[in-house]
């Protein structure tokens, strides 16, 4: 694989000018860098503006990482961390630079000039320039639930009468999935509201018998009576074989709710032909309405969703695997959100969105733009 080669934002406070423009010369210099952008005047602009900008560049992706330099490292990375989606870190050694790219995925570098020397803040730039965060690493899981601290605890946010702009946005059905705890309250707030035939509500997993003595599973006949219409079953996170996900599935249908089938890769780069027979294969023997959520596990919590023509190679095979087979309804998930209904151009029947579905208005965008490209 080859190595990346980095956009990169330098800013500073008055503290640091001189140590951002040996830096910010080191990186011009750099075959590794493309690109190098100063978002820090020689001014007296203070620190947390500097650090704002170049975050914000960082998490709206114009750039991949930034590099800050204030008197001790700290009022810089506190103030880019105020910034969604980034994880901004100070270190003044090798391990921590090195953990902090490795461990926490941090893409945001912040040094002091008042506390390490300039070569050895030079040479840590460099070194950091060499580090990439792997995303099947066990450290990925860990990084993911900062993501969910950031989006509110289990992605819950905005207040439950926004529920009632869903109305306004033309004909898509709409699930949402809320955890166990809140499916109750969920579908009362979907029936105050008169949503019921627009929202339906849906539990993230259910047993695959209906009663017995199985402490601590969720039966698939106490959901339907709660008013949930659709169950997820499989994800990713629950690591579960396919035949349990299939039996789940059965008890799913044979309590009147329409199982959400989660299926995909774990690996990167797998044959489209393999991937799509893999998954219609995990359908057999389930009858009836289904929705096959199909989530490459890699592109799961991440910044990009899969790349359309992958995708579309896959739902492709899937389509013609499934055959004359009716009342299957498939969708993408991993990192879906705005932009992406519009660049699958119709390859799918909907979108399966994880933390760019937990606000508000970015939900509402794309169930904008899925009711718009109907
Ligand atoms: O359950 C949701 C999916 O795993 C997708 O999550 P994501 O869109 O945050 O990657």
């Amino acid at each position: 694989m080859s190595s990346p080669k980095w956009k990169i934002a330098v800013g500073c406070d008055d503290a640091g000018v001189g140590y951002k423009n040996k830096i910010k010369a080191d990186f011009e210099s750099d075959p590794r860098v493309i690109s190098v952008v100063d978002v820090g005047a020689d001014d007296k602009t203070a620190y947390p503006h500097i650090a704002a900008a170049a975050a914000k560049l960082v998490a709206s992706g114009e750039v991949d990482r930034a590099l800050l330099i204030c008197g001790t490292g700290l009022g810089v990375a506190i103030a880019a961390n105020k910034i969604k989606g980034i994880r901004a870190v100070t270190a003044h050694d090798s391990f921590s630079v090195e953990r902090a790219v490795l461990s926490n995925n941090a893409q945001v570098l912040c040094m002091g000039e008042r506390v390490v020397g300039l070569e050895l803040a030079r040479r840590l730039a460099k070194e950091w320039l060499g580090y990439v965060f792997d995303e099947t690493s066990a450290s990925a899981a860990k990084v993911a639930v900062i993501h969910e601290y950031e989006e509110g605890e289990h992605g819950l946010s905005g207040k439950p009468e926004e529920v009632k702009k869903l109305d306004d946005d033309g004909d898509v059905d709409i699930f949402i999935i809320p955890d166990f705890v809140s499916v109750t309250r969920a579908v009362e707030i979907v029936r105050e509201y008169g949503l019921e035939s627009k929202v339906m509500i849906g539990a993230q997993d259910c047993h695959f018998e209906d009663f017995g003595a199985f402490t601590g599973r969720i039966s698939p006949s106490v959901l339907r009576e709660v008013g949930c219409g659709i169950v997820e079953l499989g994800h990713a996170e629950l690591n579960e074989g396919r035949d349990v996900v299939r039996e789940k599935a059965k008890a799913v249908v044979r309590n009147g709710m329409v199982p959400l089938v989660c299926c995909g890769e774990r690996v990167k780069g797998e044959d489209v032909e393999v991937v799509g027979r893999e998954v219609v294969e995990g359908l057999r023997g389930i009858e009836g309405e289904v929705v096959v959520a199909y989530e490459p596990v890699w592109a799961i919590g991440q910044r990009e969703p899969a790349e359309e023509g992958y995708v579309k190679g896959v739902v492709g095979v899937m389509r013609r695997e499934l055959g004359e087979r009716r009342g299957v309804r498939i969708i993408y998930g991993g990192s879906a959100g705005m932009g992406l209904w519009e660049r699958l151009d119709g390859v799918v029947d909907g979108l399966f969105l994880g933390r760019f579905g937990h606000e508000v208005e970015r939900f509402l965008g794309v169930v904008r733009e899925v009711a718009g490209g109907k």
